[in-house]
């Protein structure tokens, strides 16, 4: 038997958007176009060189939603095994500081009470996501 021992993959930081607003919370359905074709993420998007998480996220939402954002607290970071690269999604609490939102690169957005949530076709990143999100609702009771 040989043995190989691969050490490099490719590994993305993506922070995201747990967006709140009036008791519901933003979710994002990804185009046909893009990998995991309409299955729902919280939108957000990958790190560039020199950028912080809330700076990456701050700049994503600008370029997804056309919306300002206040970012208030952090969830646990979700790690996701794709095979050739590693997802490092770090998922943020947030609310809204501007109301229009524009779609640039999402089919659809549905604004869902937390207990619906579960309801849809997420990335399975995104249901650990979901989880650490209601234990932190709950903490906060
Ligand atoms: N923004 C975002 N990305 C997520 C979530 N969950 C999840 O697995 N991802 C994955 O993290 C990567 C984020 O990259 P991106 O938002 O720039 O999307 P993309 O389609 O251009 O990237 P890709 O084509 O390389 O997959 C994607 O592969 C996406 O599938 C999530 O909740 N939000």
């Amino acid at each position: 038997m040989t043995e190989v021992l691969v050490s490099e993959k490719l590994v993305v930081r993506v922070p995201c958007a747990v967006i709140e607003c009036e008791g519901k919370v933003l979710a994002g359905q990804r185009s046909a176009e893009m990998s995991f074709p309409l299955q729902w993420e919280f939108p957000g998007g990958k790190q560039e060189n020199g950028e912080t998480d809330e700076e990456t996220l701050i700049r994503e939402i600008r370029e997804e939603l056309d919306v300002e954002i206040e970012i208030f607290d952090r969830l646990p970071v979700t790690i996701k095994d794709q095979g050739w690269r590693e997802i490092i999604l770090v998922p943020f609490i947030c609310s809204l500081k501007t109301r229009q939102i524009q779609l640039t690169e999402h089919e659809q957005i549905q604004w869902l009470t937390p207990e619906d949530l579960p309801s849809l076709d997420w990335t399975e990143a995104d249901l650990e996501i979901i989880r650490n999100y209601f234990t932190y609702l709950a903490a906060k009771i």
